[in-house]
């Protein structure tokens, strides 16, 4: 009864930080698994939407180039044809992010995707980072690909895109470039370097970008700290083997076929 009461700190109220949107790059799966054939996910479009309005990855069964584009999901499959797709509809490989620009530059005179890349790595202040880029453009040229829903049992990505890729060419299309950098230390686990999609304005064309080229655009970049990578709880992911796959297969697949 008689004990000294305990000192007590004055009480401060910490005045609420600001709510910032986590700045965080989310995917679902891994790109090893995409390339060692794991094409049906167990994540719908609408709980990936949770975690990003802005990103890239493909449907079930590698049905085609899915690029997400301010909260809409578009698919752009190998007959040439963009369509929205319900946010039920589920992807085996996804990378999203809520795109908040850090800063903005402007691009001009670029010749192809290695000059692009030349130029936003110029941008960027730390290369274990990861990026995404957002960039309204007008592409003198672009030339992309897509690929058709694959039937089981499944193939590894690397003969399938050798085998069935569509590649697509077009002349002043106005629209969005919606690209992810990966720094080569996560190789494994997303594409290493730059990886590129496309929606076009009108939304009818775009899909995966095997080459470019553009006059000038104002690109911003969103440099991203934290990355979160939700892994398929299927039977098959359980039994995959992944380390099978070489870093140079999945440079090929993503870059432009000669
Ligand atoms: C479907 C693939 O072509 C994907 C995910 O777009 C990529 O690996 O580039
Ligand atoms: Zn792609």
């Amino acid at each position: 009864a008689n004990e000294v009461p305990k000192k007590v700190a004055p009480s401060t109220t910490i005045a609420p930080s600001k709510e910032v949107k986590s700045d965080k790059l989310f995917q679902y799966s891994t790109i090893n698994a995409l390339m060692s054939g794991q094409y049906d996910g167990d994540i719908t479009l609408d709980e990936v939407k949770k975690f990003g309005d802005f990103g890239l990855g493909t449907l079930n069964g590698a049905d085609g180039e899915l690029t997400i584009l301010d909260s809409k999901f578009y698919r752009f499959d190998n007959k040439g044809k963009m369509t929205q797709v319900p946010g039920a509809s589920k992807t085996p490989f996804v990378v999203a992010t809520n795109f908040n620009k850090d800063k903005t530059a402007y691009i001009s005179s670029v010749k192809n995707t290695e000059d692009l890349t030349t130029k936003l790595l110029a941008q960027m202040d730390n290369k274990n980072n990861f990026y995404a880029f957002k960039m309204p453009v007008t592409l003198k040229y672009l030339k992309t690909r897509s690929e058709p829903k694959q039937e089981k049992p499944y193939r590894l990505l690397k003969d399938v895109l050798t085998e069935e890729q569509v590649e697509f060419e077009y002349k002043n299309v106005k629209g969005t470039f919606v690209g992810f950098y990966t720094p080569n230390y996560a190789a494994t686990i997303n594409v290493p370097g730059f990886h590129f999609h496309f929606v076009s304005d009108d939304k009818t064309l775009g899909g995966h970008i095997l080459n470019l080229a553009f006059d000038e655009a104002i690109v911003q970049i969103d440099s991203i700290s934290e990355f979160e990578v939700q892994l398929p709880q299927t039977k098959e992911f359980a039994e995959a083997d992944l380390t099978k796959i070489q870093l140079q297969d999945i440079l090929d697949v993503e870059g432009d076929t000669k």
